[in-house]
């Protein structure tokens, strides 16, 4: 069966002509690895955050199993979205007030799930960051600030990964580090994971490519 069915899905922003997603299909299984490739302004943000329950289609239907996400109310949808998602994107979006370690934890215990400290520790450690857990994201390098932003997505467990031009804001070797991570999640812990990304290195690591144009979705590159 499959984890995230799209079926016929549109967008059409407000005051915008075309449609940002014109008619999308698609069907992802538990554990793939895809990433989303196409021109700027194609429709890639468009479409992963409806797959997210981020913002609501103009018509069409997302399913993560056999939930109708947009069936949803606002508050059944918060909670879908802070269970079953982890997103990342390429500015990070850290709070700055907040340490490495709040930053991290804060999805949890704002779902009423603290993270006991031996999780915490372990996730540090996976990220290379035990060094740092009372650091403040400005005393931080960006791929840093991006291994926060990764620890804060996975640290719930959540069944999809959707991550926004992750490696966009970094070097090679940062970039790599960001993939690497992403790929323990989807091998080692079975995770769903989607990657947007403009960069052929990263499109060229994954199982599955999908290219975006014109809010047109197709297989392959
Ligand atoms: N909030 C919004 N309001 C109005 N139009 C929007 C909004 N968000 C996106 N768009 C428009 O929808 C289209 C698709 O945008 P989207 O951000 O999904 O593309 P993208 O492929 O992710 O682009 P990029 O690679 O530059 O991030 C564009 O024409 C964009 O201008």
């Amino acid at each position: 069966m499959p984890i995230l069915t799209a079926t016929d899905l549109v967008k059409t922003y407000p005051e915008e002509e075309r449609p940002a997603l014109d008619h999308v299909n698609l069907t992802i299984e538990p554990g793939e690895f895809v990433t989303i490739v196409g021109p700027s302004g194609s429709g890639k943000s468009t479409l992963l955050h409806l797959l997210g329950g981020v913002d609501r289609p103009t018509s069409g239907q997302v399913q993560l199993y056999d939930t109708d996400l947009y069936q949803l109310n606002e508050t059944q949808l918060a909670i879908f979205r802070r269970r079953q998602v982890g997103l990342i994107y390429q500015f990070f979006n850290l709070i700055p007030s907040l340490t490495v370690a709040e930053n991290i934890t804060l999805p949890s215990e704002l779902d009423g799930k603290p993270v006991s400290e031996g999780q915490l520790a372990l996730m540090l450690d996976q990220l290379g960051l035990t060094a740092k857990r009372n650091a403040l994201p400005a005393q931080l390098s960006g791929g840093q600030q991006q291994r926060v932003a990764i620890g804060r997505a996975l640290i719930n467990e959540p069944a999809i990964v959707l991550a926004d031009e992750p490696t966009g804001n970094l070097d090679q070797h940062n970039s790599q580090e960001i993939m690497r991570l992403l790929h323990y999640a989807n091998v080692k812990q079975g995770q769903t994971v989607i990657v947007i990304t403009h960069d052929p290195q990263v499109a060229a690591q994954a199982q599955r490519v999908m290219t975006m144009t014109d809010g047109h979705l197709t297989e392959g590159r």
